[in-house]
């Protein structure tokens, strides 16, 4: 259990004071609450010397009214200082994974589904967040509060005292059994609910096929059967507690009744004056109230426990060097060395060499899955090479600091991702401090500006998550004009113009020209008229570059390039054919 507090104070990172402060205060809550004891203390002797006065009742009243003051000043700030502590330590710790994320590798992603990151966030985080603050303070407070009380009645009568030190050792030892059981229910417990969440994620992500497919019957079995794991274990934990909790309350009930016999034989023995036996007997009723109230929450340790190592260990996961130097390239110059790279243990490209000098463009063509994005996503640190080395302007991309790599570089991919914001936003992104001017001109460059304009909000409709509200093409054009906006010197375009319609294909054409002149161009395609006019082509097949040269050199050759060429003008010949 004190392996727990610890852990949590280092979770709280810069909230560690306000934590600090809501125990402390809620400390001198309990001693605040004890003064009427000495209230009752005063009246007691009173009564039962019979030297009680006016002056007498007057004196324990103010004693009960700087208690009652005292214990709602006090409760006040504990109370604030424990709540805000717990809501900033949460924000703190989302904003953090949010940065890192930023920095982990890709291969990060692939491991740790997008459920389970999305639950440390959401459930596990806001476990933290409702029980922590409660369960960490009543049981430090009820702990302290309990020694606190120990340490009076030994000095008054030790024989008494060491009733309630024993009875709160065996509070103690049935308490480490429930952790103990609790160690082992908990993980289950936020294993299934993280399932839980992947489950509805992945249902909602695939309701297209869903629908398509008419799996409407079958397409939530995966998360009722979640939904039945998440039962299971909740009720496991409720009623497997049950018991220990029920111990926990009858040892300390027994201790105080304990308590009140003895200083009630002790009395009838004459080992005791009655003014202190009464005193005893009423602080036998106080003395547990606190631990009986920490007890009840005791159970949720564990559960705090597992929830912080799950967010630590997303918190902890080695990011690429955000440390590394932020420095500028001498030249834009790309060159990869005897690379090669696996995912996991499946080699996907094989000592590969090749350079890109500045200012040229090279496209990268072949059939699909040898690895042609994979070679686009080793130049922007996506990923990390195995062996060899990818340089920039001739040092190794592993050197540069991850920001100041990527700002030389603009990206266009197959698969567009924009956020649910506005579109003004989302093409903004490229450049945050652009000015509307600027973005409506990029917007025009990348063909997106009438249709964009012909929404009823224009700039400012705002898109669903993913840009589910527009179309693949649109969407694609909006991620064009984000990558001009950008005007980095490298842009590596991933089928860029894959989703768009030949009409605005022949204007995106002559865009991505006039955007790319005199910058380093990769790009992968699969239509010839991209390929055509590029200053190299890299043709790439089961992770090895297989031909490399121009088009007019390749297209002379026999091999997997002309045979491309072949297969395109036939495609357009059809096409021509049909039009007829
Ligand atoms: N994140 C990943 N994790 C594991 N394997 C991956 C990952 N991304 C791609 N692969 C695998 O690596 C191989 C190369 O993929 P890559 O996307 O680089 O090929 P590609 O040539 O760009 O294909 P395409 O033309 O179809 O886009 C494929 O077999 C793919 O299944």
């Amino acid at each position: 259990m004190f392996g727990v507090f610890r852990k949590f104070f280092a979770f709280a990172g810069d909230q560690k004071g306000k934590w600090q402060k809501g125990i402390l205060f809620a400390v001198l809550h309990s001693i605040c609450e004890a003064f009427q004891l000495l209230a009752i203390a005063v009246v007691l002797r009173g009564m039962v010397e019979g030297s009680m006065t006016a002056g007498t009742a007057w004196t324990a009243l103010g004693i009960l009214v700087f208690s009652l003051l005292g214990t709602i000043v006090t409760r006040h700030i504990s109370h604030r200082n424990e709540i805000s502590g717990s809501y900033r330590m949460c924000e703190e710790k989302r904003i953090g994974i949010g940065d890192r994320m930023k920095y982990m590798p890709m291969g990060y992603f692939n491991s740790h589904s997008l459920g389970n990151i999305t639950a440390a966030v959401t459930t596990t985080m806001e476990e933290i967040e409702k029980l922590g603050p409660p369960t960490m303070v009543r049981t430090i407070h009820g702990l302290i509060r309990t020694a606190i009380m120990a340490v009076f009645l030994l000095f008054f009568n030790w024989r008494i005292g060491l009733i309630v030190v024993t009875g709160t050792l065996l509070f103690l030892g049935t308490n480490s059994l429930l952790h103990r059981k609790s160690r082992v229910l908990s993980p289950k417990r936020q294993a299934a609910q993280a399932g839980l969440v992947e489950a509805v994620l992945e249902y909602i992500q695939g309701m297209s096929v869903v629908k398509a497919f008419h799996l409407d019957k079958n397409a939530n079995k995966t998360i009722d059967k979640t939904i039945a794991e998440v039962e299971k274990y909740n009720y496991s934990m409720e009623i497997g507690f049950i018991p220990y909790v029920a111990l926990q309350q009858i040892i300390l009930r027994l201790t105080s009744v304990a308590v009140v016999i003895v200083s009630i034989l002790f009395y009838l023995n004459g080992q005791l004056e009655l003014f202190m036996c009464l005193l005893m007997i009423v602080c036998g009723f106080f003395i547990f109230t606190e631990l009986e109230a920490a007890g009840l929450m005791s159970s949720f340790i564990r559960l705090i426990d597992v929830s912080i190592d799950r967010v630590e260990n997303i918190h902890k996961t080695p990011v690429m060097d955000i440390d590394g130097n932020a420095q500028q390239p001498g030249s834009y110059d790309i060159a990869f060395q005897n690379v090669s790279f696996s995912y996991g243990d499946r080699r996907i490209i094989d000592n590969v060499s090749f350079t890109i000098p500045q200012g040229t463009t090279t496209a990268i063509v072949g059939p699909s899955g040898g690895g042609k994005t994979t070679l686009c996503n080793l130049i922007a640190r996506f990923w990390d090479v195995n062996e060899g080395t990818v340089t920039l302007g001739g040092k190794d991309v592993r050197a540069y600091k991850l920001d100041s790599l990527l700002q030389n570089i603009s990206m266009v991919f197959q698969n567009v991702y924009l956020f649910n914001d506005t579109i003004l936003s989302n093409i903004k992104f490229g450049k945050p401090d652009a000015t509307m001017d600027e973005v409506v001109a990029a917007a025009r460059k990348a063909c997106c500006h009438d249709f964009i304009t012909a929404l009823p909000q224009g700039y400012d409709t705002v898109i669903g998550e993913g840009g589910a509200t527009i179309s693949g093409g649109e969407k694609q054009r909006i991620s064009i004009a984000r990558a001009m906006l950008k005007d980095a010197p490298i842009v590596i375009l991933d089928e860029a113009t894959a989703n768009v319609d030949p009409e605005n294909e022949n204007k995106l054409q002559e865009a991505i020209a006039a955007l790319t002149k005199n910058k380093t161009i990769v790009m992968i395609a699969h239509r010839l008229k991209t390929v055509r006019n590029a200053d190299q082509i890299l043709v790439v097949d089961a992770g090895r570059i297989v031909q490399r040269g121009t088009h007019d050199e390749l297209s002379r050759k026999p091999g997997i390039y002309a045979d491309f060429i072949g297969v395109r003008e036939k495609a357009i010949g059809w096409k021509l054919e049909a039009a007829r």
